[in-house]
């Protein structure tokens, strides 16, 4: 039986580094190794080995068979599980990669979000788990003015120097984003030399590594792989400093170029290409994806697009209606790739539901710029569903960093509807339902119970129908589809049939106004077409 050896960098779960059986693939420029099913080290579950392949090879096709088999395999131990490829990974726990958090706050400054430092922190550990991280511990910290080159203070440096040591920690996460220069010195700092003298090093990275890690484990598309490939390129360029200072310290000081700096400058070039390279296949990726959403514009059914703090149960809620059998799980960003379902509402109206990327307080700008194309299934909905978690502690500081994102990504006039989720798990339902009911537009529900489910609907139904626009139309006998839309997504007031066409009097979608309008068929109406009405309550905090 072959043997590989793999370290935890190639498979997170894997823990320091551990010599598993593999099955052998003979690919172009070499050997690719393919974990087996059996004989795996005790408590560590089938994993895929790092080896390179290129996508030309025959080879890799057979490669990424094998991989699929194994990830079947491990779905059908672990239940239906939705995993990334190349991180099919349960660990034993006591393997898992060891890591420390660390937060930090400056005194007095306006926070962007109501988040607190210790919910803050507590959530990146929660972030951690998501990754496969084993969280050994944390520790926070009030700053007059964050010191440039560590980011905490000195003392705190040493504190957490000391805990690296005593609780055997690999990688330390801070809760905000670093500076290169930061990371540097914190490695620097934070590393040390072991009992037997050799070098203990110990990584730093931040949140923003941390949850794109978690993407790039969890993206499921093609179109989701790119994304986060493409995140993770454009935040190591500025980052890349850290990596080749060795080789300025080898080749000395002076006037030259350090052979480390013509280093950075070859890898950044290539970081660059790759960029490119990689925004070009995303552009090809989106243009299908465009096509089809374009052939579902066609389509006039409105699109509701629930939106969310991550975790707070818009799968389990689309799961709940419509049956879509979604990953909904206790973890943060369990979901990444769109969803959408067809429901029906009563009176027959039909809608499609679309579930998304969840948000979380400081997302990282990289990601909001990555995920722009997800995200335009929100843009691009008739109406969003904003579910919250009410029963979480920091449930209103989660709902404004959502209204936060939804107003970067200039959907701010959309008519919203909130749905406080999670009511069954609250200690006060009575009281939460008592202020609910005093809000425009909002419902309490429980996607978990079903309770409030039919108060929801009603009140999609109801705000979609006040979007509608009166109009006038008059249709051409050979315009017959547009007139059974008009039927089956607006409400017909009147009905004639003349020599020219069916003349028509309804109230319809916008997006239908809009078909119309282009088809030169309107005779009146349609002007408020975009508005949803009062326009109240879109950018309401709780
Ligand atoms: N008690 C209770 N738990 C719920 C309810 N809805 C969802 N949950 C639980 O909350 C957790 C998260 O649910 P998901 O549906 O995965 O949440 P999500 O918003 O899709 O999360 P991401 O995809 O990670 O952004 C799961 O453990 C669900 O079982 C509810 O109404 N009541
Ligand atoms: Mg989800």
């Amino acid at each position: 039986m072959r043997q590989a050896v793999l370290t935890s960098r190639q498979c997170p779960g894997l823990g320091r580094r551990a010599s598993v059986p593999c099955l052998p693939l003979r690919a172009r420029g070499g050997v690719a190794s393919v974990p087996r099913r059996d004989g795996w080290p005790s408590g560590v579950k089938p994993l895929v080995c790092a080896a390179r392949v290129s996508e030309e090879s025959d080879l890799a096709a057979e490669f990424e068979a094998a991989l699929a088999q194994q990830q079947g395999l491990a779905r059908q131990q672990q239940g239906p599980r939705q995993r990334g490829r190349g991180a099919a990974i349960e660990a034993n726990p006591d393997e898992r990669e060891r890591v420390f958090l660390v937060g930090a706050a400056v005194k007095g400054e306006a926070r962007r979000h109501a988040y607190g430092l210790e919910e803050s922190v507590e959530e990146l550990g929660r972030l951690a788990e998501a990754a496969g991280l084993r969280v050994m511990g944390s520790t926070q910290q009030m700053l007059e003015a964050p010191n440039m080159s560590t980011y905490i203070g000195s003392g705190k440096v040493a504190e957490v120097a000391t805990a690296v040591a005593a609780l055997d920690v690999e990688t330390v996460i801070f809760d905000d984003e670093l500076s290169p220069g930061q990371l540097r010195n914190l490695e620097r700092q934070l590393s040390s030399t072991g009992p037997d003298g050799l070098p203990t090093t110990v990584r730093v990275c931040d949140r923003t590594a941390l949850i794109l890690d978690i993407f790039s484990q969890r993206a499921q598309t093609r179109e989701g792989q790119l994304q986060v490939l493409l995140a993770q390129t454009e935040y190591q360029l500025p980052r890349l400093t850290r990596m080749w200072t060795h080789l300025d310290r080898v080749g000395g000081g002076g006037q030259v170029k350090g052979a480390g700096e013509k280093q950075i400058e070859i890898d950044k070039r290539l970081l660059r290409d790759r960029a490119a390279a990689l925004r070009r296949e995303l552009e090809s990726v989106r243009g299908h994806r465009r096509q089809y959403r374009d052939r579902r514009a066609a389509t006039p059914i409105p699109v509701v697009g629930i939106c969310g703090y991550t975790n707070a149960g818009k799968s389990t809620l689309l799961n709940t209606l419509t049956g879509a059998g979604v990953l909904a799980e206790d973890q943060l960003f369990a979901t990444l790739d769109p969803t959408t379902r067809r429901l029906r509402l009563k009176g027959n109206k039909e809608i499609l539901l679309s579930d998304t990327v969840g948000f979380i307080q400081k997302l990282p700008t990289e990601l909001v710029a990555a995920f722009r194309a997800t995200l335009e299934e929100i843009r691009d909905a008739s109406m969003l569903l904003h579910v919250v978690d009410i029963s979480h502690p920091s449930a209103a500081a989660q709902s404004e960093a959502v209204l936060q994102v939804l107003e970067e990504l200039g959907v701010e006039g959309m008519p919203l509807i909130t749905a406080w989720n999670k009511i069954d798990a609250t200690a006060n339902p009575d009281e939460i339902r008592r202020i609910a009911a005093q809000r425009k537009r909002t419902v309490c529900i429980s996607g978990r119970t079903g309770e409030g489910l039919p108060q929801l609907l009603e009140l999609i139904g109801r705000e979609l129908e006040a979007a509608m626009v009166e109009v006038t139309a008059m249709l051409p006998y050979s315009a017959g589809e547009l007139l059974n839309d008009v039927h089956t997504t607006g409400r017909v007031r009147s009905e004639e049939y003349t020599a020219e066409g069916v003349l028509v009097q309804a109230a319809a979608p916008p997006s239908l106004v809009g078909r119309l309008r282009y088809g030169g068929y309107l005779l009146e109406g349609g002007d408020g077409a975009a508005s949803d009405g009062d326009g109240e309550d879109e950018v309401t905090v709780l």
